[in-house]
């Protein structure tokens, strides 16, 4: 796999990971936060709306109690006059306290009076009838039992009850005189009707929004859950919450619905999604602009510069200034191995050309020059000459002495040969054994002669002792051939038909005495 794809499959990773990230920060950690607000906000709700209802019917059942306790209404229980009714009883005063219905009834539970407002009028005889159970025990109904008011006990009564599928508040008090002391003459009842007046009251008051509906058929309706006065704790986090409350005589009934201010969860529209995924993929970008900056790409410089070197043959260095110190140290280790490599490589090459023993140009070394100088004999650019040089009697010398010695001599004629010809642009080589050669890029027959002649002066002034031939020192014997600039058809010539008539120069000092120059003209 490429750097580059795999950079690729790295960006898709990360963004897909963070996405996950995000996700699972947002239903692990963000969710569960939201949803515990949400739920205290919700019983918060509920609580308040129970308190504003409470208030609410406790203002009635303040009144109620007013009027039991009032000595007059004792009186008017005991005796009921008109006078009283118009002075007392007044249909406005009862308006403006918002009560729709009084129910004044003797001890006996016969009914002395009573007061039902026009905005109930539909309801009124249902009311009539649920306030007016008569009971001889203490049985669920509003008006005292008999056995209650002959054992002479005071009692109140209240609730939310459900009327003809409507929600009244009703209150119910014992009437006996302030003191306390004397008899209970009967009972005084006050309904409210829980209209859209009184839902609005109750909602100003508890800053809760909730809606009140009549259900005539109750067993159909999907509740009751739980009784929406006495339940503690909402049980879960809802949109809205309702209760069912029955009427305790028949299936007429009402719910309660508490409209909350926040639902369950924040809801996650397109918008917010694409705005989520866009800082994703920006974030993510930018890390990998940064891991491509500081990592991705100095590594695929490295390569290139790996594949380039290889492709040319040629070993560039790396630049090594990166911010990563690891990438720093591999381009400096292998810009080492580069100048390692370099030197093995020069080391290898000089090898190839040069002699082992004498350390001079070897015969390899010496045909490479001879190529450049033959080209530029072809084009007539200049003329050049050659040298074979033989020790003489080297074999004797061997003989006399041993062969290590024989090794230092041959290493101190290179020496000498290489000394020589310093100030010459020349090439001293060994050509093989005791041989050696020299080409010079001369052609002057007169000039040759005398390099010859001092090469072989220097060779004998060495004074390596060899007493041969009357000779007391080491010598050399020189074969040369001149070759001139112009030379006619010089392009049918190769470097070793020079070197042939050199080597018949050769034999002929040789073969003429030795430690002598012998050279001719190229032919
Ligand atoms: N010590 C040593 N001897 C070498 C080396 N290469 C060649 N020789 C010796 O050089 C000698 C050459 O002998 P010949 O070719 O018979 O010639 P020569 O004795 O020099 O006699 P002429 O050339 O006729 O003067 C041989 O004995 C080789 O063994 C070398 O590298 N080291």
């Amino acid at each position: 796999m490429t750097l580059k794809r795999f950079s690729l499959l790295l960006l898709l990773s990360l963004l897909m990971s963070v996405a996950c990230l995000v996700m699972a920060i947002y239903y692990f950690f963000y969710l569960p936060g939201i949803n515990a607000e949400v739920a205290d906000q919700q019983q918060q709700e509920y609580v308040l709306l129970k308190a504003a209802f409470s208030t609410s019917a406790k203002n009635l059942t303040t009144l109620n109690y007013d009027y039991a306790v009032w000595d007059s209404l004792v009186d008017f229980v005991v005796q009921p006059s008109d006078e009283f009714i118009e002075n007392n009883l007044l249909p406005n005063a009862f308006e403006a306290a918002n009560v729709d219905a009084v129910f004044i009834h003797k001890a006996d539970q016969q009914l002395v009076w009573q007061y039902l407002d026009s905005s109930i009028i539909e309801t009124a005889s249902a009311l009539s009838e649920f306030v007016g159970k008569k009971t001889t025990t203490n049985a669920d109904t509003l008006l005292p039992s008999l056995a209650e008011i002959s054992a002479q006990i005071p009692s109140t009564r209240h609730g939310y009850y459900v009327i003809a599928a409507q929600l009244f508040y009703i209150t119910n008090t014992t009437i006996l005189p302030s003191e306390g002391t004397g008899e209970i003459v009967g009972s005084i009842t006050m309904a409210r009707l829980v209209d859209s007046k009184m839902i609005d009251e109750i909602t100003s008051n508890s800053m809760v929004t909730f809606s009140i509906d009549n259900i005539n058929n109750a067993s159909t309706y999907p509740l009751p859950i739980h009784d929406f006065f006495s339940q503690n704790q909402l049980k879960e986090v809802n949109a809205s919450h309702s209760w069912l409350i029955h009427n305790k005589f028949d299936e007429q009934a009402v719910v309660i619905t508490v409209h909350h201010r926040k639902t369950s969860r924040p809801q996650l529209d397109a918008v917010s999604v694409m705005l989520l995924l866009f800082i994703i993929t920006i974030i993510v970008t930018f890390s990998m602009m940064i891991l491509s900056r500081f990592l991705i790409s100095p590594l695929i410089h490295f390569n290139n510069n790996i594949n380039n070197s290889s492709n040319d043959n040629l070993m560039a260095k790396i630049p090594s200034q990166h911010f990563i110190d690891e990438i720093d140290n591999v381009s400096n280790s292998f810009n080492q191995l580069l100048i390692r490599f370099a030197e093995q490589q020069n080391y290898l090459e000089t090898l190839t050309v040069q002699d082992a023993l004498t350390q001079i140009t070897n015969r390899r070394g010496l045909e490479a020059f001879a190529d450049s100088v033959i080209t530029t004999w072809h084009q007539q650019e200049s003329g050049f000459s050659v040298m074979m040089i033989d020790i003489d009697q080297f074999k004797l010398y061997n003989d006399r002495h041993d062969h290590l010695l024989g090794d230092k001599a041959l290493v101190d004629v290179a020496g000498c040969l290489m000394e020589t010809m310093a100030c010459y642009d020349a090439l001293v080589a060994r050509y093989g054994g005791e041989e050696f050669c020299v080409i010079v890029k001369d052609d002057h027959m007169q000039s040759i002669n005398d390099v010859a002649e001092r090469l072989r002066m220097a060779v004998e002034n060495l004074h390596i002792k060899h007493d041969v031939d009357g000779t007391l020192w080491l010598t050399i014997s020189i074969g040369g051939v001149v070759v001139p600039k112009l030379f006619e058809h010089a392009e049918r010539y190769l470097f070793h038909d020079v070197l042939k008539q050199a080597d018949k120069q050769l034999y002929i000092a040789k073969k003429t005495g030795r430690n002598k120059v012998v050279l001719s003209l190229f032919q």
